[in-house]
C-alpha cells in the first residue's frame, strides 16, 4: 500500500445547479463492510431509491482495476444522482488524512450540486482512519459533517471474517469495522438459517453493544434507517473522539498477505468453461501457488461477482460494441495468489478448451 498515489476524483455525467444555502454543512456517511459484504449493493439500492437528495459518492476500491467494474455496477442507478466521484487507488488506511481531505477539498469546489455524501470505503479499510479525518482537519469542518458510520455484514460469511484470528500486530478489520459502527446491517439473510443468523448477530453484539441492528437482503434498507442518522451530534451521539478513544486507536495496518491480482485475457469466453474455472478455483481448491500453497480467494469479480465459493453471474447492461475488443477482465483479492498462475489457468481451462470445442 506504500506507494500508492494520490486519488484522483473523478467525475462522471453532468449536473444541475442549485444552491444550498450558504452555511448548510453536508452530510457524509461512511459505508464500511467486509469484501463482499454487500456494500455496493447498498449504495446502489441507495441511489435508486426516491431520497429526493442529490448524491455524490465517493468510492476507494482496494487495488487497481476494479473501479470500472465498479462504475459499471453504480451506474446502473442513473440519473438518479448528479455527480460520481471516485477514490482511485487511495489506501484510506495509511494515506487516509491527506487523500481522504483532500478528495473530499476537491468535491466540495462543486458544491451545490449534491446534498449528501456516501463515502464507501474498500473492504480492508480501518474506518477509524477514515473517520479520524472528520476531527483532524477542522477547515472542512465547516462545509461537511459525518452523520454515521454504517457497516455491512454479511450473514453466511461474517462469522468467519469477525472471529478470525490475525498474526500479530494485525487488527481484524471485520471486528474493527462493526467495533466503530453506528448502524449494522446484517445482510444476505436469504442464505443463511435462522441459527446462523442468531450467531452471526450475537456475535456483532459481542463486540458491539449498542449499535442498531438491520437484518436485510440484497441491502434493501429503509432509508430513514441509514441516512440522516446525526450520529455524532452533540445532543443525540456521542463524540467521534470519544469514540475512536474507546475503540482503540493504534493504526490497524491491513493484513499483507491479502494481495490483490488484476488481469485481462482478450477473446471471448464461454460462460460453461469460466464455470470450470471458477469451480477449481473457489470449490475445488486446486489451483496451487509456485509453492505449492493453496490459493485462497476472498473475493473474485469478473463479469461474475464471486464470494468466497458463492457467486453470481451477473449480465451488465453494457454491450460490446461490433468493433471493440473483447477482453475479460479479473480481480483477485486473497492469500497466496498468485497472478503468472492464475492466468496460465484461466486461459487454459477457459480459452484452451473453446478452440478445442
Ligand atoms: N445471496 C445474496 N447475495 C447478495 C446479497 N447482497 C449482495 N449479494 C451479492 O454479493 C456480491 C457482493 O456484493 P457487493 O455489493 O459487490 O459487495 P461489496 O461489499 O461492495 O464488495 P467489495 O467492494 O468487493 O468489498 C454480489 O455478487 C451481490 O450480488 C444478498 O442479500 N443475498
Ligand atoms: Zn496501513
Amino acid at each position: 500500500m506504500e506507494d500508492e498515489e494520490c486519488p484522483d476524483l473523478v467525475p462522471i455525467g453532468g449536473a444541475g445547479e442549485t444552491e444550498p444555502g450558504p452555511g448548510r454543512r453536508i452530510p457524509v456517511t461512511i459505508i464500511t463492510g467486509y469484501l463482499g459484504a454487500g456494500k455496493t449493493t447498498l449504495l446502489n439500492y441507495i441511489l435508486t431509491e426516491q431520497h429526493n437528495k442529490r448524491i455524490a459518492v465517493i468510492l476507494n476500491e482496494f487495488g487497481e482495476g476494479s473501479a470500472l467494474e465498479k462504475s459499471l455496477a453504480i451506474s446502473q442507478g442513473g440519473e438518479l444522482y448528479e455527480e460520481w466521484l471516485e477514490l482511485r487507488n487511495g489506501c484510506l488506511c495509511c494515506s487516509v488524512k491527506d487523500n481522504g481531505v483532500k478528495a473530499i477539498e476537491n468535491l466540495m469546489q462543486r458544491r451545490g450540486k449534491f446534498d449528501y455524501i456516501l463515502l464507501e470505503t474498500t473492504g480492508l479499510a480501518d474506518p477509524g482512519a477514515v473517520a479520524s479525518m472528520f476531527w483532524v482537519d477542522s477547515e472542512l469542518g465547516s462545509d461537511i459533517y459525518l452523520d454515521g458510520i454504517l457497516c455491512v455484514v454479511d450473514a453466511k460469511h461474517g462469522l468467519q471474517h469477525l472471529t478470525e484470528e490475525k498474526p500479530e500486530g494485525l487488527v481484524n478489520e471485520a471486528s474493527r469495522q462493526v467495533a466503530l459502527a453506528d448502524l449494522i446491517i446484517i445482510n444476505k439473510t436469504d442464505l443463511v438459517s435462522e441459527e446462523e443468523l442468531n450467531k452471526v448477530r450475537t456475535s456483532v453484539r459481542s463486540i458491539n453493544g449498542l449499535v442498531k441492528i438491520l437484518e436485510t437482503q440484497r441491502s434493501r434498507v429503509d432509508l430513514s434507517n441509514v441516512l440522516d442518522l446525526h450520529a455524532f451530534d452533540s445532543l443525540s451521539g456521542i463524540s467521534l473522539q470519544k469514540k475512536l478513544e474507546h475503540v482503540k486507536t493504534t493504526h490497524a495496518h491491513l493484513d499483507k498477505a491479502i494481495t490483490t491480482v488484476t488481469f485481462e485475457v482478450p477473446g471471448n469466453i464461454k460462460e460453461e468453461n469460466l464455470n470450470l474455472f471458477i469451480q477449481n478455483l473457489l470449490w475445488e481448491k486446486n489451483v496451487k501457488d509456485k509453492t505449492g500453497r493453496t490459493m485462497d480467494v476472498i473475493r473474485l469479480k469478473v463479469i461474475v461477482q464471486g464470494v468466497h465459493e458463492l457467486y453470481d453471474l451477473e449480465e451488465t447492461k453494457v454491450a460490446w460494441k461490433e468493433d471493440e475488443k473483447r477482453t475479460n477482465r479479473l480481480v483477485l483479492i486473497g492469500r497466496n495468489l498468485d497472478k503468472e498462475t492464475i492466468k496460465e489457468v484461466f486461459i487454459a481451462t477457459v480459452r484452451e478448451k473453446q478452440r478445442n470445442s
